[in-house]
């Protein structure tokens, strides 16, 4: 009986644990079960929210800005040509003032009116203040200088320094003393040229340069173009080369920066072994030339007894400045970007406006009498021009105004980048869009000026006339570009360019090379990717007027 108890404890126990382990089944299978589900409807809620998000996409890419018919995977890529900024505005010509592109995998929007420049800066430029990334400029300054580095705490604070401590009016004005010296070089050197033999005067050769000098005394104290003098002519052809290596490194196509699902591409072409090469090159180079140790040995050293009483540059005072974050001063890096941004930027952009100015009124014989018929009336014969006598200048302004405008130094800007989806003027603009200023379409807009592609200065003589500008020319003269990118060199460029163009027509009358007759004088231009020199170099005979026997 016992033993039977005991069979039936047991079976009952065993029947406790089934009922028990089925329990615990049934348990587990709910836990799995609501698992299930639960993963289930997480699954389902992620489809849909991707789906929507697609379908959304979808519905918002239906309203980016009209833009022209792309290829598969190169996109506008190569329909482009080797002059941009032309192909881009015959195309905004059909597709409107924003125009959507895409280049690579890029998307691109492309402003070519001075009312959708003026929508976008006024609207949206924090959103655009960002700069893309591109293998070079990566390479070489590691975006950490102003140029290429990107809306941030960073960028902020090298900008702030640019306005508040290097283009200042105060330093500026210290530095007249500095331009006038150059000016007067380059013066004295043509005069010189207009009595020899060979009299013909190589004008970019001679105007990139003092627009160097101008810069490199500024930034490190040096005039890195010294005729005549050994010590300075290594520096000069140093930086001669690298000037040559460095635009021809951006002119190469990187098909990584367009379509990056392609990076094997670049990395089988060893590109980036090789940029790394020239970025590396470079930096040497320029450390020699701006000695940037020096510059810092110098300023710890504060008894160094020669140079008590040297004017400290621009390199001295990025050495004395904290970085943004407050944890100690600039690091070595940044400030050899931000002089290479001086020299590179500035230098280039400033000659070749200067010889397309003196190319265009070779061109108009009318227009150069005119000039120099205002300047003998308010300066003169018997003195050369002074900064001083600029603003009494109205229509040597104009003609400045009028170059710039025809051709302005950096053509398509430089190019802005946003971080997130935005509406711009009624289109959607997908995150990370490019952002291009066709500065050379917006200054031929037909809306503003009449007979756009024709040179004629007068039309900055009688704002507000007719369909003339008004005066209010921010945005439909901006060949510094605009907003908080806008050149922080423009208020060097503003005083040196008509500067020196008052000089050279003031001093000078100049004729082309036996055989050549004005009105056939070639207007082509290359394009090196941010600058559009002249494509055949401007070669001149100068004659001297009067006060070209008065620079001493
Ligand atoms: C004819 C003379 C010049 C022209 C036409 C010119 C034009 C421009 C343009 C269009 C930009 C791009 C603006 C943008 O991103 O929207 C720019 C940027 C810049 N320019 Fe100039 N520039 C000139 C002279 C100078 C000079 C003399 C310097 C310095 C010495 C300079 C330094 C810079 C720098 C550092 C930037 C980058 C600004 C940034 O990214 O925040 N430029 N310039």
């Amino acid at each position: 009986m016992g033993g039977q108890m005991f069979e039936v404890g047991s079976k009952l126990g065993s029947l406790r644990q089934v009922t028990l382990s089925l329990d615990g089944l049934w348990m587990l299978v709910d836990k799995d079960k609501m698992l299930a589900t639960a993963f289930l409807v997480g699954f389902l809620a992620w489809a849909a929210m991707i789906l929507g998000k697609f379908i959304l996409e979808g519905i918002q890419r239906r309203n980016l800005p009209p833009g022209p018919w792309a290829w598969p995977i190169v996109g506008s890529l190569f329909s482009l040509g080797p002059l941009p900024y032309k192909t881009l505005r015959v195309l905004a010509k059909k597709h409107g003032e924003l125009m959507y592109l895409r280049l690579g995998s890029i998307q691109s929007v492309v402003v070519s009116s001075a009312s959708m420049a003026k929508e976008v800066v006024t609207n949206h430029d924090l959103q655009f203040a960002y700069r893309p990334t591109k293998l070079f400029g990566k390479l070489l300054f590691n975006s950490k200088d102003i140029v290429h580095a990107s809306n941030g705490p960073a960028w902020r604070h090298l900008r702030m320094i640019c306005t508040s401590q290097f283009f200042t009016k105060k330093r500026l004005a210290s530095y007249e003393a500095t331009r006038t010296f150059e000016i007067h070089t380059l013066m004295k050197d043509i005069l010189r040229k207009s009595s020899s033999e060979d009299c013909v005067v190589n004008l970019p050769f001679q105007l990139r340069n003092t627009s160097t000098n101008f810069i490199s005394q500024m930034v490190f104290n040096k005039r890195l173009f010294v005729e005549g003098e050994e010590s300075n002519v290594e520096d000069a052809k140093r930086y001669q080369k690298i000037l040559k290596i460095h635009f021809s490194s951006y002119a190469i196509f990187v098909v990584s920066d367009y379509i990056p699902c392609l990076r094997f591409i670049t990395k089988l072409q060893g590109i980036r072994g090789k940029f790394q090469q020239i970025a590396d090159k470079i930096h040497k180079k320029m450390d020699e030339i701006i000695d940037i140790n020096g510059h810092e040995r110098r300023r710890i050293d504060a008894n160094h007894k020669q140079d008590a009483d040297r004017k400290k540059d621009f390199v001295d005072l990025l050495l004395e400045t904290t970085s943004h974050d407050g944890k100690g001063t600039l690091d070595h890096e940044t400030v050899r970007g931000v002089v290479m941004d001086m020299l590179f930027a500035g230098a280039e952009t400033q000659s070749s406006t200067l010889e397309w100015a003196m190319a265009f009124l070779i061109r108009n014989p009318g227009v150069m009498k005119q000039v120099q018929a205002e300047l003998d009336g308010v300066v003169g014969t018997e003195r050369v021009v002074q900064e001083s006598d600029l603003e009494k200048l109205p229509y040597l302004e104009a003609v400045v105004k009028e170059v710039m405008r025809v051709k302005p130094g950096a053509p398509i800007g430089i190019n802005h980048e946003s971080r997130e989806p935005r509406q711009v003027a009624g289109h959607y603009l997908p995150a990370k869009t490019r952002l291009i200023f066709n500065i050379h379409a917006i200054h031929r807009d037909p809306s503003v000026y009449d007979r756009p592609d024709e040179f004629d200065p007068t039309r900055f003589l009688s704002p507000g006339k007719g369909n003339v500008p008004t005066g209010q020319e921010l945005f439909q003269l901006m060949p510094y570009g605009a907003g908080r990118r806008i050149c922080p060199g423009m208020p060097l460029a503003i005083v040196n360019i008509p500067h020196v163009l008052a000089h050279l027509v003031h001093s000078f009358d100049w004729s082309l090379p036996a055989g050549q007759d004005h009105r056939e004088l070639d207007m082509t231009e290359k394009f090196d990717g941010v600058t559009s020199p002249r494509l055949h170099p401007l070669h001149l005979i100068p004659h001297p007027r009067k006060p070209a026997f008065l620079y001493k």
